[in-house]
């Protein structure tokens, strides 16, 4: 028997970089992210975490480099192609349908996952079992007493839990968080934060944060990478990243953010 093969990355990008205007807001980033890692992107207020992000699940279009899904270029395909390929985004808010109701808006996401449509065969018989099934993700993020809200009437904490049950809902491989925590109020953090460390538990999905807030860095990060005016500067293990010297000039005098 041969070694035991290195494990093959499910997302990865090469030299990605993207210019507005004469601006390089990524730069030539190149970067492996693998199944059962949690890696966390830092960095200075724009780095270009946001927009490295967009890249990837496809919100702008690169300049130039490559972005690929399980080896595949998906450099040139859109937003919605990369969900439905597995590349899963929380957090843009504008996935909610405000006028639907909580248990609806997950509903739909569970539909869409298991790809039932609206055939007139399906849509009786499946209907009790995909409520079941939305109301499975509801608990997992608390929020199964709000079910038959209108989702315009939530708050942010709320609306930002139901983000992570959609994003459950379609069960992709890959799991893009921004700020998971942003603007959520104290009890509310420990429930989003319990939910990312149980997926993880999992160990089949690749998950990638974009966050601020070093504790929670520290407390879920596999693997940290920095950017740093569009450039990648440190990528490994989060001691080793956060003591490198490369990352104490990158965030002289933003000492907050360590
Ligand atoms: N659509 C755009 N048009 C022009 N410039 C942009 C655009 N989007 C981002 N930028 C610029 O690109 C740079 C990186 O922005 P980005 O939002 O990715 O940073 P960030 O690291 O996410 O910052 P923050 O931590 O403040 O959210 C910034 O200088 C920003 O002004």
């Amino acid at each position: 028997m041969g070694p035991t093969p290195a494990p093959a990355p499910s997302l990865s990008t090469r030299d990605l970089t993207i210019r507005f205007g004469g601006h390089i807001a990524v730069n030539a980033v190149s970067a492996d992210f693998y199944p059962g890692t949690l890696t966390v992107i830092v960095g200075p207020n724009g780095a270009g975490k946001t927009t490295y992000f967009n890249l990837m699940s496809g919100q702008l279009p690169a300049t130039s480099g490559s972005v690929h899904l399980n080896g595949v270029d998906i450099t040139g395909t859109g937003a919605a192609r990369r969900t439905q390929l597995g590349i899963g985004r929380a957090f843009q808010l504008t996935n909610l349908f405000p006028n639907l109701t909580v248990l609806e808006n997950v509903r739909l996401a569970v539909q869409s996952h298991q790809r039932v449509g609206m055939n007139m065969f399906s849509v009786w018989s499946g209907h009790k079992e995909l409520i079941e099934r939305a109301g499975h993700y509801l608990e997992r993020v608390a929020l199964q007493t709000k079910r038959d809200a209108r989702v315009a009437a939530l708050s942010h904490g709320d609306k930002r839990k139901l983000e992570v049950a959609i994003l459950l809902a379609l069960e992709p491989a890959v799991m893009m968080f921004d700020e998971p925590t942003a603007g959520m109020s104290v009890d509310e953090v420990p429930v989003v934060l319990d939910l990312i460390h149980q997926v993880k538990a999992e160990r089949n999905k690749t998950i990638l944060l974009v966050e601020h807030k070093m504790d929670v860095v520290r407390s879920l990060a596999d693997r940290i990478i920095v950017l740093h005016n569009g450039a990648l500067v440190a990528d490994g293990n989060p001691a080793a990243v956060m003591a490198s010297q490369i990352v104490q000039e990158a965030y002289l005098g933003t000492p907050e953010h360590v």
